[in-house]
This record gives C-alpha cells, sequence and structure tokens, in this order.
C-alpha cells in the first residue's frame, strides 16, 4: 500500500534491497530467468571472440535486457495471478497468455538483432 511516507536515503537503499530480493528469487525459483541469464553469458562470450562495434554492443545489450525485464514483469503477472486466483480460470489464462505474448516479442526482437550481428560473421567464417 502506497502511503506518503518522507523522503529519506536509508528508505531508498531499502528499495534497492528488495529489488536484489527479487532478483535473487527470480534466479532460485523460474527456470526462464535461468535460461535467458545463460542464454546472456553465451551472447556476451560470443560477442568477445566476435569483436563487436559499440553500436552492435549497444544493441545485444538493448534486446538482452528487454528479453530479461519482459521476463521478469511476466513473471510478476503470473506470481499475482495464482494468488488472485489459484483454480483454473478463463480470465487467468488470457492474462498469463498476453503478459507471456510480451516475452516471445521480446525474444523475436533479441533473435533477430543477434541474427543481423552474428549472421554476417558465421558466413564469413564458412565462406
Ligand atoms: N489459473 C489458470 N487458469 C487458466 N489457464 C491457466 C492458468 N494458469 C495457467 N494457465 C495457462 O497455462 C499457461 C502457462 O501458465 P504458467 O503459469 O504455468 O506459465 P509458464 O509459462 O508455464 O510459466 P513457468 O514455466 O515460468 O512456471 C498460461 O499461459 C495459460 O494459458
Amino acid at each position: 500500500m502506497k502511503n506518503h511516507k518522507k523522503f529519506s536515503f536509508p528508505g531508498r537503499i531499502q528499495s534497492f534491497v528488495y529489488a536484489f530480493r527479487g532478483l535473487k528469487i527470480l534466479a532460485k525459483e523460474e527456470h526462464n530467468f535461468r535460461i535467458h541469464l545463460l542464454a546472456t553469458i553465451l551472447v556476451i562470450v560470443s560477442g568477445l571472440f566476435a569483436q563487436l562495434s559499440c553500436f552492435e554492443w549497444l544493441a545485444l545489450i538493448f534486446a538482452i535486457a528487454f528479453v530479461i525485464i519482459t521476463e521478469i514483469l511476466n513473471t510478476a503477472v503470473e506470481n499475482l495471478a495464482d494468488f488472485v486466483s489459484p483454480g483454473q480460470n478463463e480470465k487467468i489464462r488470457k492474462v498469463k497468455d498476453i503478459a507471456a505474448a510480451a516475452v516471445l516479442v521480446a525474444a523475436i526482437v533479441a533473435v533477430t538483432t543477434g541474427g543481423f550481428i552474428f549472421l554476417p560473421r558465421f558466413s564469413l567464417l564458412f565462406s
């Protein structure tokens, strides 16, 4: 519940602590989040080998962040939906499918971005 508290630095630092706790929960409980972290590490290692330009790194970082952020929001929606309605529910199905669609769109954007960056280099390797 939001209330109008006075600004305080310890309060702001506490917000970071909560957010990091959220990351810890995701890493511990969410398989999809772990898969995305693994994919991120693979992409970063491939990027280091491929000697990407600054612009290419920026594009990759945004694409990766887009997927991870949508996955986090999707997980938050799923958790809230399961809490609000533990049983099967047609409206919850729709809400979860829509939230999952955000991750799908982000993943398509990320794969396309990765394709633009890495495919020309692969084709050079095999030509
Ligand atoms: N309470 C529900 N009522 C109706 N359909 C549901 C319900 N919960 C889940 N579903 C359906 O199952 C799909 C998968 O939901 P779920 O919560 O298991 O997500 P998930 O993508 O498998 O997540 P994760 O693997 O991260 O747990 C939803 O997109 C929805 O179509």
